[in-house]
């Protein structure tokens, strides 16, 4: 276990693992997360990366240690959590019958979210979505798809952003545009959390990088330093 420990945590993981039935997916580890700064997790299928995100929002609980967030206990149904954890999940989960901007409103609603109209418009132009408001999911590419999961989370207040292999289905220039995103979020004060599978995405957004192998840390530094130590050419 290896501790990057900052008394400016927004996020703070320690001694967080999870065991599901006989299988550890997650050793005990500790992870600070500042405001204005992005970790990413790096890591083979099955090495315990979404596990880590999924209690980081609460939506797991861990099996030993704690996750806090701005000092409180992590849980999904916290109205505090609720109201500032915006999280980009690894499955797309739609209304079947509601359209892209529908879905989009529904978010702002629950959010009360000010000024929600302007804020869809914009959001639905910067995903390349504005074409496409009233479609519905099912005649959706997997990439727009993909946009549509994250303009959910950018239509509403964050002060945390969870994100799991966002670079999923997403074609060269919307991987571009992501990469720009998760940097003006950080610019904005954003602490970013994001699980990928891509290390241009790392070196481009990251300032700290944890490599993950059959849960638990096997490096961890600057993505420049872990991705050279991993023999993983961007
Ligand atoms: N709900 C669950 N029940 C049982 N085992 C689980 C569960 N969720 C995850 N696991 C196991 O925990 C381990 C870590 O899984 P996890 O999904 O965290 O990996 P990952 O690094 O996100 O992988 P990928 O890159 O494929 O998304 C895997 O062996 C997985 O099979």
């Amino acid at each position: 276990m290896k501790a990057r420990t900052s008394v400016n945590a927004l996020l703070q993981l320690r001694g967080v693992s999870r065991r599901y039935g006989d299988r550890q997916a997650l050793r005990p580890i500790d992870l600070d997360l500042a405001a204005g700064s992005c970790t990413a997790l790096f890591g083979h299928n099955g090495s315990g990366k979404s596990t880590l995100l999924r209690i980081a929002c609460g939506r797991d609980a861990p099996t030993t240690g704690t996750a806090r967030f701005a000092g409180r206990k992590v849980t999904e149904d916290d109205p505090e959590v609720r109201a500032r954890v915006a999280v980009v999940g690894d499955s797309v989960a739609c209304y079947p019958d509601l359209t892209v901007r529908e879905h989009l409103e529904l978010v702002t609603v629950a959010h009360a979210v000010d000024d929600a109209q302007a804020w869809i418009d914009q959001v639905l132009a910067d995903r390349r979505l504005a074409g496409h408001a009233h479609a519905l999911p099912g005649s959706l590419s997997s990439g727009q798809l993909q946009s549509l999961l994250l303009a959910a989370a950018l239509v509403r207040p964050r002060d945390l952003l969870v994100l799991d292999e966002p670079e999923q289905r997403l074609d060269p220039d919307a991987r571009a545009r992501l990469a720009a995103l998760l940097v003006a979020e950080k610019a904005d004060g954003v602490a970013v959390l994001l699980a990928t599978h891509q290390a241009e995405l790392a070196l481009e957004v990251a300032d700290h990088m944890v490599a993950l192998e059959d849960g638990e840390v096997v490096e961890e530094g600057s993505p420049a330093e872990v991705l050279e130590k991993l023999g993983v050419r961007s």
